[in-house]
């Protein structure tokens, strides 16, 4: 059985019809599977077999608690990049012992919160970082498992706004810098080197970059050992793309077994961050035509979702698919699908074929990663309901947010003022 599938012309997630969903919780909601995401986390759990190491679901893709419990109850790993993200994966059930923490920015209050908890690794991406990390660690008594993570200087071959292992992009160490501060982060205090990371984009649709990224960090490994630093683990970041449309990426398990083949006889345990190859085809987003406005030049279906929903469309023109939930008879014409908010930038979609009558419950496809989690308030919209289907089951994990929620902790001048 599909996740997602169609049956008699009415979509359903697992065993529910997703026109249900639409009735019961209303639009806009995303709409996750249980079995997809335990799918694709398997995928990566079954590649990695017996060799040593862990798959750390990147959690920005799609954070929500109910999400994370079911990777945590199948034994992932996390990777974070906040102490925000570092408590959702506590209050989920995650093991601190089995967090990555990534990011250019982490914060002093951060690292103490992610030193007091316990986590796996620091995944340090400047020299800066590095001095600090090892003050705080000191200071706390406690010592940093870090690896720093490299930018390799290859083109992921993917959108300029989610490429980030070119030297022009914010992230990681020069990798030709990376000798000097591993014999720095050596000698600090309050620091353990473990590892190498890397992470050169995402939605890679080929195998190239990836091995390319990897050679070079081979290189460096060697290196290092010969000046008696050892690497025991390497992170190889998230990054594996998905089909939204026509893409065809490597399946997972081809990708994992070109890694291990590349490892020769080097003992490197695996770490892994995949994000949207977990959660995107694990999610929809379903959103209601409120009015059809054919005119001259184009026909606009306004839609009840928006760019707050789900900003993947305007930010890198990303095309998802967007069908009815249920197929009904009538003319098809080609419709922009436009969101209510007011900004000309607002779609989910443009020139889509499509048969539409107000009323209609549409599913925009692949909106579990980089969706809800990327949504906003803007024009004062509240965020969708969050949904996760268990087979027959369709529980509400995130509730639909109220102007109450949105107005919490603001207030107003005294009248004296
Ligand atoms: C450091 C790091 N790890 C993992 C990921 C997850 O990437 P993806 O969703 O492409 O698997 C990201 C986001 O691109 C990231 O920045
Ligand atoms: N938010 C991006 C991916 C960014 C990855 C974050 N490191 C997307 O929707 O495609």
């Amino acid at each position: 059985m599909q996740p997602f599938e169609r049956r008699d012309g009415e979509l359903f997630v697992e065993d529910v019809p997703l026109a249900r969903i639409a009735e019961q919780f209303g639009t806009p909601t995303y709409v996750y599977s249980r079995a997809a995401f335990t799918q694709h986390y398997l995928a990566y759990a079954q590649a990695l077999g017996d060799h040593p190491g862990m798959v750390c679901y990147a959690i920005k893709a799609n954070s929500n608690l109910a999400v994370l419990n079911l990777l945590a109850r199948l034994g992932a790993g996390f990777d974070i990049v906040s102490g925000g993200e570092l408590e959702r994966v506590l209050r989920a059930g995650g093991d601190p012992k089995r967090v990555v923490f990534s990011g250019v920015g982490k914060t002093r209050e951060e690292m103490t919160q992610a030193l007091n908890a316990g986590i796996f690794c620091f995944n340090v991406e400047s020299e800066a970082e590095l001095e600090q990390l090892s003050q705080v660690a000191s200071e706390l008594g406690k010592t940093a498992n870090i690896s720093l993570r490299v930018n390799p200087d290859v083109d992921a071959q993917t959108h300029p706004y989610i490429s980030t292992g070119l030297k022009e992009n914010k992230f990681g160490i020069d990798i030709e810098r990376a000798p000097a501060v591993y014999r720095r982060a050596a000698e600090l205090p309050g620091l353990s080197v473990q590892g190498l990371d890397c992470h050169i984009g995402s939605q890679l649709t080929q195998l190239a970059p990836f091995m390319d990224a990897l050679d070079r960090l081979l290189v460096l490994v060697d290196e290092l050992a010969g000046e008696g630093i050892h690497i025991h683990h390497l992170d190889l970041g998230g990054g594996l793309g998905v089909t939204y449309r026509d893409e065809t990426p490597p399946p997972v398990s081809d990708y994992m077994d070109a890694i291990k083949a590349r490892l020769g006889d080097r003992k490197l345990s695996l770490m892994f961050e995949p994000g949207r190859s977990i959660a995107a085809n694990a999610g929809v987003l379903l959103t209601q035509v409120l009015y059809l406005k054919p005119t001259e030049h184009k026909n606009f279906a306004i839609i009840d979702g928006a760019m707050n929903d789900n900003i993947r469309p305007s930010l890198y023109q990303a095309w998802q698919n967007i069908v009815p939930v249920r197929e009904h008879g009538g003319e098809v014409k080609t419709w922009d699908l436009v969101g209510p908010v007011c900004e000309t930038g607002d779609f989910l979609g443009k020139d889509r074929s499509l048969a539409l009558e107000a009323g209609d419950v549409l599913a925009m496809l692949s909106a579990g990663a980089y969706g809800f989690g990327m949504s906003s308030n803007y024009n004062s919209r509240g965020r969708p309901a969050e949904v996760l289907v268990d087979g027959d089951r369709a529980h509400l994990v995130r509730a639909r947010e109220t102007i109450d929620d949105q107005l919490r902790g603001e207030q107003v001048l005294p009248d004296s003022e």
